[in-house]
């Protein structure tokens, strides 16, 4: 399904109380009705009104039901951003991409350090033995 797309500058038209869009990770929001309700004010949405407020919007660290909230006032995407669903599995690719690896590390991994206690016991089993 095709979604509607808006260009940044479009967006930036939506700057006032009665009409106030804020974009997060190039979706686009309609939240003229929800400033009253915002628990965080009208003043941080309205400041934000027309921008591009992911940043923001990730430095309050809003809460889950935030979120499931914000989704249900998005009205579309910013032209050319890739659509969502791709944009989600670029995401999980980079986490687990950029997740360590601790196999590579020598292929032993954590049976590394019983090994050397067991080579430590046998050098010093015969080391005692010699005396
Ligand atoms: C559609 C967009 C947004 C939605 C649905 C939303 C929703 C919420 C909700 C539900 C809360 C209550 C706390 C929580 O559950 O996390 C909250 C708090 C808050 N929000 Fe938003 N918010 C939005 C955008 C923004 C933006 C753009 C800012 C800009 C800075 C902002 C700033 C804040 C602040 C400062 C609080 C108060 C945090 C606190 O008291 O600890 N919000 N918001």
């Amino acid at each position: 399904m095709s979604e509607k797309t808006y260009t940044r500058q479009e967006v930036s038209k939506h700057c006032s109380l009665d009409s106030l869009w804020i974009i997060y990770n190039d979706d686009v929001f309609d939240v003229t009705n929800f400033v009253v309700e915002h628990p965080g004010g009208e003043e941080v949405l309205k400041g934000n009104g027309g921008k591009d407020a992911t940043q923001e919007f990730d430095d309050v660290g809003h809460s889950a039901s935030a979120i499931a909230k914000m989704q249900s006032l998005r009205i579309g995407r910013i032209e050319g951003a890739k659509p969502r669903e791709e944009r989600k599995k670029e995401i999980k690719k980079t986490t687990t991409t950029s997740a360590p690896k601790q196999q590579e590390s020598g292929g032993l991994g954590l049976l590394k350090i019983p090994i050397i206690i067991i080579v430590l016991a046998v050098v010093a089993y015969f080391f005692m033995g010699e005396q």
